[in-house]
């Protein structure tokens, strides 16, 4: 299994929903690939311009609850109406867009994993990230770079030092607050895709824009373009199941940018590609970071490493920067 596919604390079985629960930041929420579309909202609930309405007027860089469970193993349900309804709305943090320092600060973080046998995954790791930075991270197996990328993809916490990401530090965050920042802000992009194979490939775009907080209304369009945006608005009604590795990877790339994250993770992204296809999204990493997405990137390919504009190496958990 690769890295940020796995669960930060217990290893689970490889599964299409490991990767979409990170996607989503619904962690622990069973059935997602069967749950109701949670922006349909039921009778009563807020209308889509009432609702745009309602954002405008909240506090930049603050979200409504877009999730609720009603309890453990149910799916979740839309906004604060439904059997919310009457509930006060509650806002969350959700990072600011317009922040001008760093997207990522790390300051002497580190992760320890008691065991047995005891590890330190991390250990006083500082990093600073640019927004519009393209940032790759090598190293040996076992060195840290999964544990590096579920702390920066906001899936794991460090258990000391300080963790920034726009300004705020991730610790004072609640987890419905560290969901939500993760569903607005982070893209992920896996190695072995994680698409879904019954649906097809613009509702599996569509999907991010469902965590998110979007409506059907404003994910379709969206979908559209980050597809047409990765050169594949002629293979929107297909099956996943029917197209190439390199078109599966794009597809998983238009899914992960399509909501305009601010920070696109990419754990090994052509790990299962070949050469061909590898240069090909290669190059399209170049445009989104061209185009200012911020990129950190786990590959164990130096070549791939190259294309980026900064690497850093981590090795037993200790960071250094490469020239
Ligand atoms: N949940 C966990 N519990 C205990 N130890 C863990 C856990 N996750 C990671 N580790 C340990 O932390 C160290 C770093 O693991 P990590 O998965 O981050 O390495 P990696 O560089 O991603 O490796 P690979 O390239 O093989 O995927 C390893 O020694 C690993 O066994």
């Amino acid at each position: 299994m690769s890295r940020a596919e796995r669960p930060a604390a217990e290893p689970a079985a490889a599964s299409e929903l490991d990767g979409l629960e990170a996607l989503a930041g619904l962690d622990g929420l069973n059935g997602l690939a069967d749950a109701e579309d949670p922006s349909a909202a039921p009778p009563g609930a807020e209308t889509p311009a009432e609702a745009r309405r309602a954002a405008r007027e909240r506090p930049r860089g603050w979200v409504s609850r877009v999730f609720a469970r009603r309890g453990a193993g149910e799916r979740a349900v839309g906004g604060a109406a439904g059997d919310d309804a009457g509930a006060p709305e509650q806002l969350l943090r959700a990072g600011d867009p317009d922040f001008a320092g760093p997207i990522v600060q790390l300051d002497d973080v580190t992760r320890f994993f008691p065991g047995p046998p005891p590890v330190n995954a991390l250990r006083g790791v500082n990093l600073t990230v640019e927004r519009g930075d393209y940032l790759a991270i090598v190293g040996p197996s076992g060195s840290g770079k999964s544990t590096m990328l579920n702390t920066l993809g906001l899936l794991d916490r460090p258990s000391t030092g300080r963790f920034q990401f726009e300004g705020i530090d991730v610790a004072s965050l609640s987890d419905d607050e560290r969901s939500a920042l993760r569903g607005r802000a982070v893209g992920f992009v896996f190695q072995s895709f994680h698409l879904m194979p019954t649906r097809s490939v613009l509702e599996n775009v569509m999907l991010a824009g469902t965590y998110a907080g979007l409506t059907r209304d404003e994910r379709e369009p969206l979908a559209r373009t980050a597809l047409d945006r990765v050169g594949l608005s002629h293979r929107v009604e297909f099956s996943p199941n029917t197209l190439s590795g390199g078109e599966r990877q794009r597809v998983a790339i238009a899914r992960a940018v399509c909501t305009s994250p601010r920070l696109l993770l990419a754990d090994e992204p052509t790990g299962n590609l070949d050469r061909e296809n590898s240069a090909s999204i290669m190059r399209l990493f170049d445009e989104l970071g061209q185009d200012g997405l911020t990129i950190v990137m786990i590959t164990h390919d130096a070549a791939v490493a190259d294309s980026a504009q900064r690497r850093v190496r981590i090795n037993d958990g200790e960071l250094s920067e490469l020239s």
